[in-house]
Parts: C-alpha cells; structure tokens; sequence
C-alpha cells in the first residue's frame, strides 16, 4: 500500500505542509505564480535541502539513498532536462510499456531515433513523460504537465496518467493552473497561500 504521506514540509517560501494522498489518488495543486508550488514539489522529491519528512508506504524519505527516492517518488518539472544527442539514448531499452506509453502519447516508434534539438516544447513534455513513467514511479508529481500542449495532446497526456493511476496504483499530485482540467479530472485540489496549503472547494 503505497500511499505518499508529506509530513511538515517546510522549504524557502513554503510553511510545514502536510498532506496524505492514498494510494491511486490524484491531488491538484494551485495558487499564484511564485506562491511556491514547484518547490513543494521539488521538496517532496528530494531535489533540494529541505526540512520534514516524506513517506511512501510506511518508508520514510530519510531512509533510503536519494537516487532510489527520486526513482520511486518521479517528478515532472515544468522544463525537462535532456543530455544526450537522441531520444531513445534517454530511454531504457528494456523497460516495460514504453512503445505503449508512446503510441498513447501518439508517437511512432521512429521518435527513439529523433535528435532532442528537432523537438518542439510539446514534443519535448509528452517524451519527459514517457521518460518518468519508464521508471515506474509509485508516485507522481506533476508540474504543469499540460501547459504547453494543445487539446489533443493534453487529453492524451490526462489519459496515459488515468491509465497509470490505475494499473500502477499511483498517486499523482498535480500542479495545474487550469481550472477546467481540476473539474474535468476530478479529485482534491488545494491552494498554495501565504506559503499555507488551504483546500479549495
Ligand atoms: N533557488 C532559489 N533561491 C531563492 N529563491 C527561490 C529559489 N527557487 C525558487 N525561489 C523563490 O521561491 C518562490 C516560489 O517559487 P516556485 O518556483 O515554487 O513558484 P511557483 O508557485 O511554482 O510559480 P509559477 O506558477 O510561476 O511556476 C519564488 O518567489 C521564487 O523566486
């Protein structure tokens, strides 16, 4: 039972925030820019010195290597990083599901052979996606997923995520600034205020 527990998170901006997603559950996350939602999440992966504690199951942040967190609690950043010349170079060769991943994302398979520099912002956030679910994180963070993509592509990404939650039981926290897409999707959401997380209804 993989639920991620956030256990008085405190970080720059951010007062102590707790929150508990259950397993399978997804959580969105708004408030004004700069009000410190890409930090919470940075926070909960580990990415910067941060006090508190964060639990997946019964395993506590602090208890494992932080290489072994970041894989087991995957975050999306807004802007993803790439290093290597091609596509398939950022993928590994064996892992499960990813010519899955991104038919639904609605690549070919000729995308693994594509240089990083052709790709477009889009291109480059569903691949990011592609990347992180590769790793099969029991958790995810997502920080405007869909910002840069258009109907089609941002319904495909709402639906690989759907699909995930369900056949991974992940919990999935999202920042979105998009109202429609908390309503459309369902679930908790909450604002960031004054460095304070407070339920919206
Ligand atoms: N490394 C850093 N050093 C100092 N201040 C930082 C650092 N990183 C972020 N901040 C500050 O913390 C605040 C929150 O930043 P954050 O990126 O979390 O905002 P956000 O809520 O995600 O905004 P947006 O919606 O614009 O993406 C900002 O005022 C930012 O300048």
């Amino acid at each position: 039972m993989t639920a991620l527990r956030i256990d008085g998170i405190r970080h720059r901006v951010l007062s102590p925030v707790d929150l508990t997603l259950i397993q399978g559950e997804q959580v969105f996350l708004s408030g004004p820019s700069g009000s410190g939602k890409s930090l919470l999440l940075r926070a909960i992966a580990d990415l910067d010195p941060n006090e508190g504690e964060v639990w997946l199951g019964d395993e506590a942040r602090s208890s494992m290597p932080a290489p072994l967190w970041r894989r087991r609690v995957g975050l999306l950043p807004a802007e993803s990083f790439w290093w290597a010349e091609t596509v398939g170079e950022h993928l590994p060769e064996d892992a499960r599901g990813i010519t899955d991943f991104l038919e639904r994302l609605g690549f070919e398979a000729g995308v693994l052979g594509w240089s990083i520099s052709r790709l477009s912002t889009g291109e480059r956030q569903r691949l990011a996606l592609v990347r992180l679910l590769a790793q099969r994180p029991e958790a995810l963070l997502l920080d405007e997923a869909t910002a840069n993509l258009d109907p089609t592509n941002r319904d495909r990404v709402e639906s690989l995520i759907a699909r995930y939650r369900e056949t991974d039981a992940a919990s999935v926290l999202w920042v979105s600034h998009d109202p429609e897409q908390r309503q459309r999707l369902g679930g908790r959401s909450f604002m960031i205020r004054d460095g304070r997380l407070e339920p919206e209804s």
